[in-house]
């Protein structure tokens, strides 16, 4: 698996106004890897992640699949949105089992992935409830793994833990973190956190409010499960933040300097 974002622009004309959120954005993501998209809010995360998944189109640049051209929504790609999406009229079972479905596999491997699924997110006893009886927690482990149901080549995950207060958040990243190992599917997650960021990734990629120019791409260098109190975890932290006040610097940039900045 190798995701390439190639010169990526997007431009919207709101009442005849020309408005520029992303403009030559460039990177790859690689097999297995647990990659994050940080920036300020407007700077065109969810845009950028949008247009990968193919739910918009860019105006100019491509996003290559493996080399291919995609621009439609496929199952190669799966996404967990913030809001969960599971269907509300489906129980957890439905649920998971619907983009196997979709992808036509046998009844008995639909049912084998199903029960690894559940094992894996500790849903096991769960599996007939509908959403509606979940607590919030349940309800994106229930997201996150019918997302991997369908065994994307890259999960995009749009915020997925941005309706939940801090302290869960915190067990959910740990939650996530622990499927994500046992799965080790290609992930691009949207995030304004920079705690969430340094705990989850193996590369942080911070776009700047500036037409999604990307400041920095970062690698975290600590070995799993992260101690958020540990001296180098706090040394990306200090260094994230103050990137992230620089991100939101609107002033225009000379000419030119944004294909610099742009990390490949
Ligand atoms: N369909 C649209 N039409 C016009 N403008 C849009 C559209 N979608 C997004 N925008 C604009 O693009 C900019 C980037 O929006 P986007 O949602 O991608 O940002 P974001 O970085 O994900 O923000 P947040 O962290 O707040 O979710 C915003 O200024 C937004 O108003």
């Amino acid at each position: 698996m190798n995701l390439s974002v190639e010169n990526l622009s997007k431009v919207f004309i709101n009442d005849g106004n020309v408005h520029t959120v992303l403009s030559g954005v460039n990177f790859t993501v690689q097999e297995g890897q647990f990659v994050t998209l940080l920036g300020p809010s407007g700077c065109g995360k969810t845009t950028l992640l949008t247009i990968i998944a193919g739910f918009q189109s860019a105006t100019e640049g491509s996003v290559l699949l493996n080399g291919q051209q995609v621009s439609t929504p496929g199952p190669d790609r799966g996404f967990v949105f913030q809001n969960y999406a599971l269907f509300p009229w489906m129980t957890v079972r439905e649920n998971i089992l619907y983009p196997m479905k979709r992808r036509k596999m046998p009844r008995q491997q639909r049912e084998q992935r199903l029960q690894e699924l559940l094992t894996m997110a500790q849903l096991e006893g769960k599996e007939g409830l509908y959403p509606q009886q979940l607590s919030g927690g349940m309800k994106q482990r229930t997201a996150f793994i019918r997302a991997l149901a369908g065994s994307p080549e890259v999960l995009l995950m749009d915020e997925p833990l941005g309706a939940v207060d801090f302290q869960m958040r915190q067990i959910l990243q740990e939650e996530l973190e622990s499927i994500w190992l046992k799965d080790q599917t290609t992930v691009l997650m949207v995030t304004h956190d920079v705690d969430e960021a340094i705990y989850l990734s193996d590369r942080v990629i911070v776009m700047s409010a500036q037409q999604g120019n990307i400041l920095e791409d970062l690698a975290i260098k600590l070995h799993r499960p992260r101690n958020r109190n540990g001296e180098k975890y706090i040394k990306y932290k200090v260094h994230l933040m103050n990137l992230l006040k620089k991100a939101l610097h609107k002033e225009p940039e000379a000419p030119g300097k944004e294909l610099e900045l742009c990390l490949a």
